[in-house]
């Protein structure tokens, strides 16, 4: 449905994104992931028409919209500033475009109340200016103003992210909901990789204005591509030389040798566990340096030839580890990430 091809985009000499080539499928929730100054944003901005790019061409359901006005792209957009209109009340605000694009009254209200209704703001909410509500809610009138449109696309530039860690969860639960009760395709930007991961159909990994990997969160999490990519979703283990040396040697030699290596701190246990299968689990012995309670899970770490090993272990009713105590470490090396310069395969495969 969106095709980006061979996108360049320049602010004077410094390129911004390079080589750009990304697909997005109707109905998808499709995220841009990636650090601070990645070129996230200014893809987003292409996509709007906000910023024009040097090389390449942006296609909509097969039309080259690369130089079509912002106004006729039909493309909505949610800012992490929600962008509101303070003196405004909610009604006015969500009203606004319809306004704007002349649209009878009678159907205007009725729009306004339908949308406000779905996204969760009541009738009183409705009377009052925007300055009288919560983050939440004023977020809620940001959807629901760009979603009253109708656009063919919604694009969010980190909407969530001035809001608290439990309001975040449960808004990002509305909006994927929202955006697959409208089927509408979701263009989504963050920096956050548990949002990326937990609310995209697909996601886009930007590293230094390049795509570094296209993949859903499982692939992206479990297979990542790259270096890059691998330590930017989720906490990982970087396995020293003493670490690799150990388990090369238990490989019987030269398998694990002049590459970088990762593994996931959920595939460390500290039990033999079902998946392992015998021939491949390799065994580590290690000191537990610290522990920490989350509740559901501890997190542990672990002192193993001098170098410090991470796991974490779902709360399971036994008994816990203590610090000081020596326990076995087993790693699989199917679980084992391995990374030459900034290409990777995995072991298995
Ligand atoms: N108007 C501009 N003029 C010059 N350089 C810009 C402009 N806008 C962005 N940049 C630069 O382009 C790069 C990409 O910026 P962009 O805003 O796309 O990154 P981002 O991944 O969205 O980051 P953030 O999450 O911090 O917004 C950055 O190095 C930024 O400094």
């Amino acid at each position: 449905m969106i095709e980006f091809k061979n996108v360049q985009i320049n602010y004077g000499d410094f390129v911004a994104v390079k080589n750009l080539n990304l697909n997005v499928r109707e109905g998808e929730f499709f995220t841009l992931l990636g650090p601070s100054g990645c070129g996230k944003t200014t893809t987003l901005r292409s996509l709007v028409g906000f910023v024009h790019p040097s090389q390449g061409e942006i296609f909509l359901n097969g039309e080259n919209i690369t130089s079509l006005p912002v106004e006729k792209r039909e493309v909505s957009m949610v800012f992490q500033s929600y962008a509101l209109f303070p003196t405004l009340d909610v009604y006015e605000n969500i009203a606004f475009g319809l306004k704007v694009k002349k649209v009878p009254k009678q159907e205007i209200d009725r729009e306004v109340r339908d949308m406000a209704a779905k996204v969760d703001l009541s009738e009183e909410q409705l009377k009052k200016k925007v300055s009288e509500l919560s983050g939440g809610q004023q977020q809620r009138v940001a959807i629901a103003r760009a979603l009253v449109l109708k656009p063919r696309i919604l694009v969010l530039d980190e909407p969530l992210s001035n809001l608290d860690a439990r309001l975040r969860v449960q808004l990002r639960r509305e909006l994927k909901n929202l955006q697959k009760q409208f089927g509408i395709t979701a263009i989504y930007v963050t920096h956050d990789q548990e949002e990326a991961l937990t609310l995209s159909d697909r996601i886009a990994v930007f590293n230094k204005g390049v795509v570094e990997q296209v993949g859903t969160p499982k692939e992206i999490y479990s297979h990542s591509e790259t270096e890059f990519v691998c330590n930017f979703i989720g906490d990982i283990n970087h396995l020293e030389t003493p670490v690799v040396k150990e388990l090369n040697e238990q490989m019987g030699g030269g398998y694990l040798e002049h590459e970088r290596h990762y593994v996931r701190m959920e595939r460390v246990h500290t039990r033999q566990w079902r998946g392992g299968k015998e021939a491949s689990v390799l065994k580590l012995t290690g000191r537990v340096e610290d522990a920490e309670f989350y509740g559901v899970y501890t997190k542990y770490s672990f002192l193993v030839n001098g170098t410090v090993i991470k796991s974490i272990e779902r709360e399971d009713g036994r008994a816990p580890h203590n610090i000081g105590d020596e326990v076995d470490i087993y790693i699989d090396i199917h679980d084992v990430m391995t990374y030459r310069e900034r290409h990777s395969y995995a072991v298995d495969q």
